[in-house]
């Protein structure tokens, strides 16, 4: 089935100006332009198909991202997707480990970055090819050829390739309901778009009312720039969702360690969840000591998406450093990497809620958590995956959300290829969007 050799790749500075809005601000980023490095690879075959990939970036440095790409495409180029997809773990070795490259990594930073930019086309193509989407070719991948497509390099101290083929066997139990399920009634999300730090507090109202009125009953805010404001926009949303729905927070890596302690101490009476990112993603530690110290307030520790790699995941599972896993699409060296920590979090029974705050994060993540239900953790407690509104209209083939849940995709691929229209016009810095930004700027 899986056909021609990579003739092309080329990759683009996407950006849309969301800082404008306040859309995906936080205590950390205060002026995001949600952005992509936009990667496309295509074959000689006759078929045409195209192999889409991003990495989500913040605007400034997409560019940098950009040559990362430009720099590894050597390792794609010529090469037969038959042989890549047939010894994908290879290939992601040979991609992460490149003689010189590793040194601005290892396999972390814009090469990382790049590395999933490059990869998510990959799997975009082979699932193109196949017909069918990622999360439903993976799904019905053998256990084997699953596990051949991970690098356990610097984990098989807590995960080995035989763990995971027995975590993956006892996955199949089940399968097929489980699927119909997720068909029927989709995986269920949570809402971060009403509570960007940057909205006033009658957006913040608005946007609450109308995603209470759109069934929502999880929701998401962020702190953790100024305690009172915090106190009060918390105030605001608890009393507006009621005792009885789901808060959790998100402190984008702003505190230090007994800080977050102390602040979330005066946020636990409006009952989170979870506190996000309450500190450095690299200080597993500090998570570990914050985890402690909240945990028997009734707070949970989420973190991951600015976790390097499965190395640091793993230590953050040993460490006991967090309560809820967030893999992130994009970060993370793609469906290679994200499979090896699905099936460590399977392990340490962590349940796993990704991070989807970004543009075309949604898109991507929705097939990873769609099969991580089926075929690894065959568990909805504490689960959901994150919802932004944003961008969805620059895809080819958006999210489908419905009752607060993701419906699975079911078009071939990894949902990642944009429209050519919406890339043209916000290409940095001659699409027209920015053209006119630009020069709005200089007068
Ligand atoms: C800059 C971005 O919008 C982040 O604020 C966002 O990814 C966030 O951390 C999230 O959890 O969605
Ligand atoms: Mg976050």
């Amino acid at each position: 089935m899986v056909r021609g050799r990579i003739s092309r790749l080329s990759v683009r500075d996407v950006r849309f100006p969301t800082s404008l809005g306040g859309h995906g601000s936080d205590a950390m980023h205060t002026d995001p332009d949600y952005s992509a490095a936009y990667v496309v690879i295509e074959t000689d075959a006759e078929d045409g198909i195209k192999g889409c990939g991003i990495t989500f970036t913040l605007g400034k440095g997409t560019e940098v991202v950009v040559c990362a790409v430009n720099a590894l495409a050597h390792h794609v180029l010529n090469k037969d997707l038959k042989d890549i997809v047939g010894d994908f773990r290879g290939f992601y070795r040979q991609l992460t480990s490149d003689g010189q490259l590793r040194w601005i990594g290892p396999e972390k930073g814009v090469v990382h970055l790049a590395t999933a930019a490059v990869l998510n086309a990959v799997w975009d193509l082979w699932a193109k090819q196949e017909g069918k989407p990622v999360w439903k070719l993976l799904v019905d991948m053998d256990p084997r050829t699953l596990v051949s497509c991970i690098d356990f390099r610097y984990i098989t101290d807590v995960l080995t390739e035989e763990d995971a083929l027995e975590l993956l066997q006892k996955g199949q139990v089940g399968k097929k309901e489980r699927e119909k399920q997720m068909l029927a009634q989709g995986y269920p999300a949570y809402t971060t778009s009403c509570a960007w730090l940057g909205y006033s507090d009658d957006t913040l109202k608005q946007l609450c009312a109308q995603a209470l009125k759109d069934g929502w009953t999880r929701f998401k805010v962020k702190v953790g720039a100024d305690l009172q404001d915090d106190v009060r926009r918390c105030q605001i949303i608890r009393d507006m969702i009621g005792p009885e729905k789901t808060l959790m927070m998100d402190a984008n890596q702003r505190w230090d360690v007994p800080e977050a302690v102390e602040w979330m101490s005066k946020l636990a009476k409006f009952k989170p969840l979870w506190i996000e990112e309450p500190t450095s993603p690299d200080d597993i530690l500090g998570h570990a000591a914050i985890s402690k110290a909240l945990v028997p307030l009734g707070i949970g520790i989420a973190t991951g998406e600015q976790c390097h790699n499965r190395v640091i995941f793993k230590q953050l599972l040993q460490a006991k450093a967090l309560q809820f896993l967030q893999i992130d699409s994009c970060r993370l060296g793609s469906v290679n990497e994200n499979l090896s920590v699905l099936l460590m979090a399977k392990k340490f029974e962590i349940p796993v809620c990704p991070h989807a705050g970004g543009v075309g994060l949604c898109e991507l993540v929705q097939h990873l958590i769609i099969f991580d239900y089926i075929s690894v953790s065959a568990s909805l407690k504490n689960r959901m995956c994150e919802y932004v509104d944003h961008l969805h209209e620059h895809f080819e083939y958006p999210v489908m959300i419905q009752r607060a849940s993701y419906m699975p995709p079911k078009d071939p691929g990894y949902s990642t290829e944009m429209k050519e229209e919406s890339v043209k016009k916000h290409q940095y810095p001659d699409g027209e969007v920015w053209k006119k930004l630009l020069a709005a700027q200089e007068n």
